[in-house]
């Protein structure tokens, strides 16, 4: 074994050397500024360097249950750390150190397979905020806050996840004692999923059909008890437990709840937008959607606190390795070259690379949007709802399929090994394709952005005064049909994607009315038209993610040689994703079928200039080895070492000879059993 060590270093060593840029300064960007750096650095050195917090055992030689009490141990030490850390320090606010702690990085190098913690700090929280009355935040919020009570957000059920309006769970108000009366009346009314449920919570915020004076006025969100706060024993009337194994996410406790005629107060509806009087009338809000904010909250940070993340270390991985493993011959005779020579193996990772500076980009744009639009719903300013709902639709819902897709293929890139669970692309992988499904299955959100955009289409000469910027070029669009170059600038390809959408919105929109002009119902020519609904909201998405992308490549302050990375990557994002869709550009675009070469060629040009820099670039992301928990992905490259040492973990290697040798195959091979 003695040289492969260092040959592995060395190779990645002189990839650093080669590079390029400051990956420091490329670091800063990403974080957003040397200020954020330093801060995540110093949460780090905090909670890493605590051996409290490292597990002996890897996590994937436990048991079901044994997972599950570690989990709950490591989270009571973590979230124990945490308010130390508070209490000592004020230079970090408390918002940001749950968001590095929860936000996919500093917290999967604790808990690798997810918090079950996790829903009280991103769900339930958010929608007292959203959803109680000043009243009821300053109750909830504070006994929450300070982990006086572990709650959940209990909105899924067995039979229904995506029609929330289908929800079967009741309350029932009770005008004669002032509470409401939550009933489970089916098996498929059975709550579903919930993180935390099973074992971890004794509260939730529940999503249930509120009745009141015989009249049923849709789901509204309610506060119950679930264990008693000493004991936590289930309360009377509550049916509680744990799903079981899961493809991943295996420690975050996700329960199943059913009620029996179970009694809560009339103060537990959260009623900051609308209410039940005491003799029972209904107070209507000025839009029922409001109900459903929480979900856009998660939908928002999900894009880069999920999406992003959990690629990037995919890539920093896939890229890492591809620098010191080496494998077969480029020209006979020479030695084996890196595996990241290889065109093919450079077209696996570098659009990946690409794909998590464009998610970032849009994710800060929606997280912006995200708290502009918050603060107009508390004047009572609706209008830029719709804009906001459609956009984290779109966008969530394309960076976590994009982000499964390339985490998959940045597993290919790594062979076999990317298969170990040591390369641990297994849980990166598994909790990301659940972002996939929760929080909105993906086609679903996608049909809801499709459904703002045909509305928008149908609007676009009547408001196109007061378009929002998103929504602009449906406005300006003017069909391709007269002739223009083709020209591989970026301003160009932008263009071509806005042609894209616009000319599939028009074609959508159309298809529908021709639809319902044979004959069809709306409904029916909506579901006829629903493959391409789903890819009008890609690519509006598409066009979004280029658009901004490109702006952020502008105004980015950064030195030239940071710029010019960024730009290259922004290039690859867009020509890429081009050449993935080329039937649209050359239907709808000014792309033309002489031009495909020369977009050809122009990636195997971005390709070869990016492959200097591709080591520099993903150590910028900056993943401390103990976050990246990688025998393929640490910084010094040292490989081969560690998967044998991860090898070595193995419970079955503690022993040479296993017992059931003597239980079952000696017996078996000697023809005794
Ligand atoms: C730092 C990062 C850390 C992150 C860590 C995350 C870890 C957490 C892990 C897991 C948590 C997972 C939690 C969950 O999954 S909770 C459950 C989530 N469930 C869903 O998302 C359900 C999906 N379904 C829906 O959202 C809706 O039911 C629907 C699909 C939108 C359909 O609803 P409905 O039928 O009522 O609506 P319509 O289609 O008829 O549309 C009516 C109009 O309403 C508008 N609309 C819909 N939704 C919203 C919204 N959220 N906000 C605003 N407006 C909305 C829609 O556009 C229609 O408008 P129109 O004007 O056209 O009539
Ligand atoms: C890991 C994980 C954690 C979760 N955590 C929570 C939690 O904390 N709290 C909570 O309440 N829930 C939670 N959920 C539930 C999650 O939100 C739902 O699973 C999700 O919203 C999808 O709903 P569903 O399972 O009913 O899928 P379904 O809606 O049954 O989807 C099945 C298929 O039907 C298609 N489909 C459904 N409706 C339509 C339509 N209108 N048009 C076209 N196609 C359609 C979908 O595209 C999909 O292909 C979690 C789920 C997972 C996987």
């Amino acid at each position: 074994m003695v040289g492969i060590s260092d040959k592995c270093t060395e190779d990645i060593a002189r990839e650093r050397k080669k590079c390029s840029f400051s990956s420091t300064e490329l670091t800063h960007f990403w974080d957003g500024g040397v200020e954020l750096t330093k801060r995540r650095k110093l949460l780090e050195n905090y909670f890493l360097s605590d051996p409290e917090l490292k597990s002996s055992v890897p996590l994937e030689y436990l048991s079901h249950k044994e997972k599950y009490e570690r989990s709950i141990k490591l989270s009571c030490l973590f979230f124990k750390k945490i308010s130390n850390w508070l209490e000592h320090n004020d230079t970090i606010s408390a918002m940001e150190v749950y968001q590095s702690v929860l936000g996919g990085s500093l917290g999967s190098a604790v808990l690798k397979d997810g918090f079950p913690f996790a829903v009280h700090y991103v769900m339930f929280i958010p929608t007292i905020i959203g959803q109680g009355t000043m009243a009821q935040q300053a109750h909830w919020i504070s006994r929450a806050w300070n982990l006086e009570i572990m709650c959940t957000y209990a909105q899924t059920e067995l039979g229904h996840g995506t029609f929330i309006r289908g929800l079967e769970t009741t309350s029932t108000y009770d005008p004669d004692t002032e509470e409401f009366v939550l009933h489970s009346p089916t098996l498929t009314s059975y709550k579903w999923w919930p993180g935390g449920l099973g074992h971890t919570c004794n509260y939730a915020v529940v999503l249930a059909q509120l009745y009141t004076k015989g009249q049923c006025h849709g789901i509204h969100p309610f506060v119950v008890q679930l264990r008693d706060e000493e004991t936590w024993m289930p309360l009377p009337g509550i049916k509680i437990g744990e799903i079981g194994c899961k493809l991943g996410f295996n420690t975050v406790n996700n329960g199943y709840l059913g009620f029996d005629h179970v009694r809560i107060p009339r103060d537990r509806l959260l009623m900051k937008n609308n209410k039940v009087l005491k003799d029972g009338t209904y107070v209507k809000s000025q839009n029922d959607k409001l109900t459903y904010g929480t979900m856009i909250f998660v939908r928002v940070i999900v894009v880069r606190g999920v999406a992003a993340s959990n690629l990037a270390k995919a890539v920093t991985i896939a890229t890492r390795y591809s620098a010191v493993r080496r494998q077969s011959e480029l020209k006979p005779g020479e030695p084996e070259p890196q595996i990241m020579e290889f065109q093919t193996q450079q077209y696996k990772l570098f659009p990946a690379i690409a794909t998590v500076f464009a998610i970032k980009s849009s994710a800060t744009w929606l997280w912006d949007v995200y708290n502009s639009v918050t603060k107009d719903l508390d004047q009572g300013d609706l209008d830029k709802l719709p804009e906001l709902h459609a956009m984290a639709c779109c966008l969530k819902a394309i960076s976590t399929s994009d982000a499964n897709q390339m985490i998959e293929t940045c597993r290919f890139a790594c062979g076999g090994h990317g298969y170990m669970t040591s390369s641990n692309f297994p849980t990166i992988y598994s909790s990301l394709t659940a972002a996939v499904t929760y929080e909105g299955e993906n086609t679903v959100l996608l049909l809801q952005t499709a459904r703002y955009l045909v509305k928008a289409w149908s609007q676009r000469d009547v408001t196109s005064a007061t378009i929002t910027a998103t929504l602009k070029y449906l406005s300006d669009f003017r069909p391709s049909d007269i002739y223009q170059p083709w020209s591989l600038t970026m301003s160009n390809l932008a263009e071509a994607f806005r042609l894209v959408a616009a000319g599939k919105i028009k074609y959508c929109s159309e298809h529908i009315d021709y639809l319902i002009q044979k004959g069809y119902t709306s409904e029916d020519a909506w579901n006829a038209t629903s493959i391409q609904l789903t890819q009008i909201a890609e690519a509006h998405c598409r066009a979004f993610i280029v658009d901004t992308f490109v702006k952020e490549t502008e105004v980015a302050v950064v030195s030239e040689p940071v710029r010019k990375v960024l730009v290259q990557l922004c290039e690859l994002y867009s020509v890429y994703w081009l050449l993935k869709n080329v039937g649209d550009f050359l239907v709808y675009s000014h792309l033309k079928i002489s031009d495909v070469d020369a977009v050809n060629e122009r990636l195997a040009e971005l390709l070869a200039a990016i492959r200097p820099n591709a080591v520099g670039i993903v150590d910028s992301f900056d993943f401390h080895d103990d976050i990246l928990d990688s025998a393929l992905g640490a910084y010094d490259g040292r490989v081969y070492e560690r998967i044998f040492e991860a090898a070595n973990k193995s419970p079955l290697n503690a022993e040479p000879v296993n017992e059931s040798f003597h239980k079952y195959l000696k017996p078996f091979l000697k023809g005794q059993m």
